[in-house]
């Protein structure tokens, strides 16, 4: 450790005297900052530092240091940690302690950290609850006294008070309100209010009279859990799932005997449609498509379209009910198929939407959603939102450290951590559970504070299979504190009680993405808190979305990690016999390189692990390399530093030939769902439908190729969450 000494930090500068504001450049405009920055980079990575220039040999593809140095901001940026003044690598505490294994240094060569001067945004707000008593509604007794005892609720949320009087009165109905609203509830109530009217009774036999569709198995069993929770005093109806991972065989028995409220991801209930005899619709009286904007995101408009022809050619009069938390265009123009003269109902604050649903009745077919609806997302109020840049080098030890900062130092804090891939997921944890939970690698083993309540990783992914999903589901809803690291497949609708955190370690393809993955925290009116790492050359995503009425505030990246102070397993030697010493930002970067040595060492301990730290970077590359065109200047490939990147998967270098490879593989089946795509698609669905009609076909849909599971859209979603792909089917 020679020279760290006398190696300070470079402590950043006051931010007043920073940086120009954000402007989102346009796509020329960033190309032409690219293309100079490229050739400024170009120039001044001549000569680079030693390690730079072993670095410098791998694939041309893989940018240069520079590349991942903020295109929109150069000049201006301040320095966090400085190369200049970091004699650095000299001071990691992996050199010290592994003198033959050669590691470069957490905080040389990296990127400038841009000022993040954000823009003034008013975020949307939505009221939550209302002051109205379940009893003021036109319900069944048993009902109201159901909702009160066994659901424990007694006041309507907003969005409930505007949805069930227009459903009981049997509209179809456009629903749309922020995350943790009360969706659910608002199309269960009236729908079960209005079967248990039917007379003669409902039998089971009789089969499905309602039929709700939901994009994942997890939601699937949600939904079926509050509608079983009000049918208790209406035992004659029975409600059942169908949802892929179950036998096809038992779910075909479960049809036989008759399920009344039957509740089914699309995909599965157009192999029963195909294959199932007992598979009739004829007494349909209630369709229900909820988180609509997923279904549509996961390819599924031709199931939808296959269900909604069958549905039809034995029911066409029916009532019909979209839900969703974003109102994309895709879901507008779903809604233009699937419901007729819809009333549209919302609760923003201060906009039209806020008017009597039945004055809002909008007639015939519905027209495209205001633009100032596309144009901005509700956030709940209780949620703050937070963005941390972070140089690609420091990932791992900085999402580690905020885990155990919030997880491990702070009580009862249930967090979940979204990544792009099942593999990022596997990958990080088991790196979490064999380093920082006493594992064979572990950082030490006994070492963390033992006062502190234990640390629970838990995953979710669509790689695994069902039954292990929906026990990991009903473990971390049933916790009081603990972390899940998953895919998007938890993104969605998902009601995971009492989530205090969410953290977004690979940024979302969407807006409407981001605000979903945040919704699973400060649900039905509670606090919660969101962060979202980026590396400084995506500090651009933050302008994207203030355009969305999105507002994040910072939280600095040497802030994370001075929780590393806080307990002496992350201790380098030079500071073994200093006790109570104030934390200054050297200890910090070396606790840093200790915890990231930990990650190394034990990534590289056997030829195993390394392959499989591999794969998940090149995993990483891929999903990177599937970001919609319109946020490509901000998440290119051609952007990432592959060996600072690798290093956040505990390698010491990035492999040969990956990007490569990667991109091949992007090329041939990994693209994320394009908006563009999505705007043909309309067309595609409305022709689909069309055309079955006039073809006279019935509705086994019989005709109705189905995609190719390797090339059609649904495969195209599915492969940049391939959690899903596996998941639905
Ligand atoms: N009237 C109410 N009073 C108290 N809690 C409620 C009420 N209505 C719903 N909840 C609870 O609020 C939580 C969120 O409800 P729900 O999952 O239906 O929200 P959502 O609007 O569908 O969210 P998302 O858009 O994320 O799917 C659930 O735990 C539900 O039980």
């Amino acid at each position: 450790m020679a020279a760290a000494g006398g190696a300070l930090l470079h402590v950043p500068e006051p931010r007043a005297a920073a940086p120009r504001t954000f402007s989102r450049p346009r796509p020329a405009q960033a190309r032409q900052r690219a293309a100079a920055t490229k050739r400024r980079n170009q120039a001044s990575c001549e000569a680079p530092p030693a390690k730079r220039r072993s670095e410098a040999s791998l694939p041309p593809a893989r940018a240069t240091d520079a590349k991942e140095n903020p295109r929109a901001f150069k000049g201006k940026a301040q320095k966090a940690f400085s190369p200049e003044t970091s004699s650095a690598g000299a001071s990691d505490g992996s050199r010290e302690r592994k003198p033959g294994v050669k590691t470069s240094s957490l905080f040389r060569n990296n990127p400038e950290i841009p000022a993040l001067l954000r823009p003034a945004v008013k975020q949307r707000q939505e009221s939550v609850f209302t002051s109205d008593a379940f009893q003021a509604l036109d319900l069944h007794p048993h009902l109201i006294s159901t909702i009160n005892t066994v659901l424990k609720m007694s006041s309507l949320t907003s969005i409930q008070k505007q949805s069930i009087p227009v459903l009981l009165e049997g509209r179809d109905a456009l629903v749309r309100s922020q995350t943790g609203s009360g969706k659910t509830l608002a199309y269960c109530i009236p729908m079960v209010q209005s079967l248990q009217a039917v007379k003669p009774k409902i039998q089971r036999g009789d089969g499905p009279y309602a039929l709700i569709l939901v994009p994942t198995r997890e939601l699937a069993l949600q939904s079926f859990d509050t509608v079983q929770k009000l049918l208790k005093p209406f035992t004659w109806i029975v409600p059942g799932v169908l949802m892929g991972g179950e036998k096809r065989k038992s779910e075909k028995a479960r049809l036989r005997k008759g399920i009344n409220i039957l509740i089914s991801t699309p995909g599965r209930l157009v192999d029963h449609i195909k294959s199932t005899k007992n598979m009739r619709f004829c007494r349909i009286r209630w369709l229900i498509l909820d988180e609509a904007d997923r279904l549509l995101d996961l390819g599924f408009e031709k199931d939808i379209a296959l269900i909604l022809n069958a549905v039809n050619a034995e029911r066409p009069e029916r009532q019909n009910v979209l839900l969703s938390a974003t109102l994309t265009e895709g879901v507008t123009r779903l809604a233009d198929i699937s419901l007729h003269e819809p009333v549209r109902i919302s609760v923003l604050e201060g906009s039209q939407d806020q008017m009597h649903p039945k004055s809002r009745a909008i007639l015939g077919a519905s027209p495209p959603a205001a633009s100032s609806e596309l144009d901005g997302f509700a956030i709940p109020v209780g949620l703050e939102q937070h963005v941390a840049l972070v140089p690609s080098k420091l990932r791992l030890v900085s999402l580690a450290a905020f885990i155990l900062q919030k997880c491990k130092f702070e009580p009862d804090q249930k967090m979940i951590v979204f990544f792009s891939s099942c593999e990022l997921v596997e990958f990080h944890h088991s790196l979490f559970l064999q380093t920082l939970l006493g594992g064979s690698g572990a950082l030490a083993p006994g070492r963390l504070p033992s006062a502190s309540p234990p640390l629970t990783f838990l995953r979710l992914h669509g790689d695994m299979e069902q039954e292990e999903r929906t026990a990991v589901f009903q473990e971390f809803s049933r916790s009081k504190a603990g972390v899940l690291l998953c895919t998007d497949v938890a993104a969605r609708g998902l009601d995971l009680p009492q989530v205090t955190w969410i953290v977004q370690y690979t940024a979302p393809s969407s807006p409407a993405e981001y605000v979903h993955r945040i919704g699973r925290t400060a649900r039905i009116g509670f606090q919660g808190s969101s962060l979202l790492i980026l590396a400084p050359s995506e500090a651009e995503y933050v302008n994207s979305l203030a355009s969305h009425k999105i507002k994040v505030s910072e939280m600095k990246m040497e802030d994370i990690l001075s929780v590393l102070t806080r307990d002496d397993c992350f201790k380098g030697r030079r500071w073994g016999s200093q006790k109570c010493r104030a934390a200054g930002p050297q200890e910090i970067r070396e606790r840093a390189t200790v915890l990231q040595t930990v990650f190394e060492d034990y990534v590289h301990s056997s030829e195993r692990t390394v392959s499989w730290a591999k794969k998940a970077l090149q995993s990483f590359v891929r999903a990177y390399a599937t970001y919609p065109r319109e946020l490509k200047h901000i998440f290119h490939v051609r952007s990432l530093h592959l060996g600072h990147v690798a290093k956040s998967f505990g390698l010491r270098d990035a492999p040969k030939n990956l990007s490569a490879s990667a991109l091949k593989k992007k090329k041939a089946h990994l693209r994320r769902p394009d908006p563009r795509r999505k705007t043909q698609s309309k067309h595609r669905l409305a022709e689909l439908l069309r055309s079955e009609y006039s073809s006279g076909m019935g509705a086994s849909g019989a005709k109705v190729k189905r995609p190719n599971k390797r090339a059609g859209p649904r495969s195209a979603a599915c492969a940049q969450r391939p959690a899903l792909a596996v998941g639905q089917k």
